[in-house]
């Protein structure tokens, strides 16, 4: 099932023809399909059904208003990563009491906001934030809900800027010294020690990893309970890939049953996942225009208006995403091998690399699988203005983001007296 169809050899979002709406709106932008958002969120809330848990979505993947309230209002938590990801949630109606708090550099400003808040829980990745957490907490007289993220040293698989529960990664507590670490927390005052987490990377096509990583943690569940530390909850993390080119990730309902199943003589644990790429990666396109046409002796180049401020995962990461016409054309114009590349001034500026497309200028083109990590990781390198965000929600659209102005480029800049 895919929201982003042809219809009459133009390319639709939903029941929107995306030329109408780069018309309207200007390009580059993003389009999102709010079915696609609601789809796979369901997803995995239905796949867990038959074991007490919760889909804390990961904000970080795509973070717009519109985007968290969509998730909100089918009963999603979050996770976060800062005080600004958490206020985001808060603008967008979501439930503090079913947020996590991850990151390895919580500082106190954030950890008391969240506190006073009365979110579900710290994730906690090292003593030293162990310690500031009860800080705080004792200075606010509150008790925080903390667990441990334990790094399992598990190989994902995965890009190695995208994996994160190798020992050499920065994520996380050594697994070794977690015994410790627990009856470390369960010492210190305004403390409540509830779970365990682990995040092992991102983007993962196969279960085995998060298998392997689930037995580490069961191993370490049963450990503390010996020692009289009881758990209630345990979080896997999010990482479930998508397919962006011919990977086949399993389906999120196969990924979960084969977990629950893991999980059977732990039914009183419930159960955290916090999936970002697999619910917002297919839910986007970035749309951008042939701004010119270039030939350097036998290579091709289409310049188009958007860049790796716009989108910086090919440049990042070589990730390939792909990119298709917005209209297919059904003329003489030849198709050619092009290097799909942006207006800013870095050879790294690309969308895609020897693509096969027909191709004039001012032709529109989609890059897909842009809806996680697309523009939560854009910029204003080379003072571009940040693209304009638009949802569709069946035959309506709906700007949630305006682009950018020039003026907004240098406000809070000052020039000296
Ligand atoms: C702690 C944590 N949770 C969840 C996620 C979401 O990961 P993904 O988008 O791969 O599901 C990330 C990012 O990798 C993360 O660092
Ligand atoms: N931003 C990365 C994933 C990292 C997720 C953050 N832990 C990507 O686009 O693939």
């Amino acid at each position: 099932m895919d929201y982003f169809n042809y219809q009459n050899n133009q390319l639709f979002a939903e029941d929107v023809s995306v030329a109408a709406i780069a018309q309207q709106y200007g390009t580059p932008c993003y389009v999102y399909s709010r079915a696609t958002f609601e789809r796979h969120f369901l997803a995995f809330a239905n796949a867990t059904k038959n074991h007490k848990s919760l889909v804390c979505y990961a904000v970080k993947a795509n973070s717009n208003i519109a985007v968290l309230n969509i998730l909100a209002r089918l009963g999603s938590g979050f996770d976060i990563v800062s005080k600004g990801e958490l206020a985001r949630v808060i603008k967008a109606g979501g439930d503090a009491s079913k947020v996590v708090f991850s990151g390895v550099a919580k500082t106190a400003d954030e950890i008391a906001y969240a506190l006073k808040l009365g979110i579900k829980c710290f994730n906690v990745e090292s003593v030293s934030e162990l310690e500031r957490i009860s800080e705080v907490a004792c200075e606010l007289n509150l008790e925080a809900p903390i667990s441990i993220r334990v790094n399992p040293d598990i190989d994902a698989k995965t890009h190695p800027y995208i994996s994160t529960g190798l020992k050499e990664n920065k994520f996380g507590i050594d697994i070794q010294t977690a015994v410790s670490v627990y009856q470390h927390a369960a010492s210190l005052p305004g403390l409540k020690v509830t779970g365990v987490d682990c995040h092992i990377g991102s983007q993962l096509t196969e279960v085995k990893p998060f298998l392997e990583a689930l037995d580490k943690l069961i191993a370490l569940i049963d450990e503390l309970k010996e020692k009289g530390i009881e758990l209630t909850h345990l979080d896997i993390g999010g990482g479930l890939g998508v397919p962006y080119n011919n990977e086949q990730p399993p389906h999120p309902s196969e990924y979960a049953a084969q977990v629950t199943e893991r999980l059977a003589n732990y039914k009183h644990l419930e159960l955290i996942f916090e999936p970002g790429r697999a619910i917002a990666a297919n839910a986007g396109i970035l749309v951008t225009q042939v701004e010119f046409i270039k030939q350097n002796q036998d290579k091709f180049f289409a310049i188009v208006d958007a860049g790796m401020n716009d989108m910086l995962r090919p440049s990042l990461y070589q990730a390939w995403q792909k990119i298709i016409p917005i209209s297919v054309r059904n003329d003489d114009t030849p198709t050619r091998n092009f290097d799909i590349v942006g207006p800013v001034c870095e050879t790294g500026d690309f969308l895609g690399k020897n693509r096969d497309l027909a191709l004039k200028q001012g032709d529109l083109l989609a890059q897909r699988s842009a809806g996680a990590y697309g523009f939560t990781m854009s910029s204003n390198y080379n003072s571009r203005p940040r693209v304009a965000e638009i949802m569709v929600d069946g035959e309506q659209h709906h700007l949630i983001r305006q682009r950018e102005t020039i003026e907004s480029l240098y406000q809070g800049e000052k020039i000296l007296p």
